[in-house]
């Protein structure tokens, strides 16, 4: 099916979603609305020929299949009553962290199909990755229409356990700024090595990119990829006993995401 959509929120994460669902054509303009009360954001969505509005005023009378809420967590519970109209004829498809299909029920009624996703930001280039649980009420119509769009986007991940949205939030939600952070660190230690700042900005991007196009595409396991680079008492062993010592970087990344996933249960609350 090719369905209408309505997009409640078109800041950093909806915007970069809904360009992946346009440029692919898994939805046309003419079948989005996007409600978004900030003006220069509703006039960035209105340049995609899409539908906009700045509030849900006369909602009732849309004919919707998908209402995709993408609010920030905190607004979230004051913003959804207004879309209780459209259920539970549209199924809703929230990207907000922590918050539950539970509340959702609440708010919109029991009978509500459901679907919470989360995605990360390089869905804007369409290599994005989103987790996706969906309650036992949305239709396998609706399930394979969220498929195609969100594959616009990137890889998608069916989870059988809505928990399991927690710790999707956690590694690839987040993500993306734990692997910019390592980005700045690598720029910022290519400069004190001696590089002009132009040259540590490509170098440090640059071997990420390659990297991590190199892990996904040769099929290798990481830890043989790390081998093949690292030669016997070399100098990437030199950097790695750095990283890797007592499994410094290995606990670092253990916190930082168990840090994120129980935020994101607390956001829940
Ligand atoms: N940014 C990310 O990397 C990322 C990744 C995964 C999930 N998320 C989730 O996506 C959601 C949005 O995050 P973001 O980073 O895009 O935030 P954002 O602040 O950029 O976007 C939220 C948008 O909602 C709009 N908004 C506020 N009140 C509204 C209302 N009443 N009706 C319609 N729109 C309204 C705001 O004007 C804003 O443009 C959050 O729930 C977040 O948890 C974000
Ligand atoms: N951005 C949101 C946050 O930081 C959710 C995942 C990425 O809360």
């Amino acid at each position: 099916m090719a369905g209408k959509v309505i997009l409640v929120g078109c800041g950093n994460m909806g915007f970069d979603m809904l360009k992946g669902w346009l440029a692919s054509g898994a939805v046309q303009p003419a079948d989005v609305l996007v409600i978004e009360p900030n003006e220069t954001l509703r006039n960035r969505a209105g340049e995609q020929g899409v539908r906009t509005s700045a509030a849900p005023d006369g909602i009732a009378g849309e004919s919707a299949d998908l209402v995709i809420i993408a609010v920030k967590p905190q607004v979230l519970r004051d913003v959804l009553p207004a879309y209780k109209p459209l259920a539970p004829k549209a199924a809703f498809l929230s990207i907000a962290a922590g918050i539950a299909i539970s509340t959702f029920s609440e708010i919109l009624g029991s009978d509500t199909p459901v679907i919470r996703c989360m995605p990360n930001t390089p869905a804007a280039i369409g290599k994005g990755m989103m987790g996706i649980y969906a309650n036992e009420l949305v239709s396998a119509d609706i399930l394979a229409f969220v498929n195609t769009l969100l594959s616009a986007s990137g890889e998608v991940v069916v989870l059988d356990d809505e928990g399991q949205i927690d710790a999707v939030t956690a590694v690839s939600g987040s993500g993306p700024a734990y692997v910019f952070h390592f980005i700045e660190c690598l720029e910022a230690a290519a400069v004190k090595a001696g590089l002009s700042e132009k040259a540590a900005r490509l170098l440090a991007m640059q071997t990420v990119y390659g990297a991590a196009n190199l892990a996904k595409e040769s099929g290798e396991e990481p830890g043989r990829l790390r081998e093949q680079v690292t030669s016997p008492n070399g100098t990437t062993a030199a950097a790695l006993a750095v990283l890797m010592g007592e499994n410094r970087l290995g606990n670092l990344v253990d916190e930082a995401v168990d840090a994120a996933r129980r935020r994101s249960i607390e956001l829940g609350k």
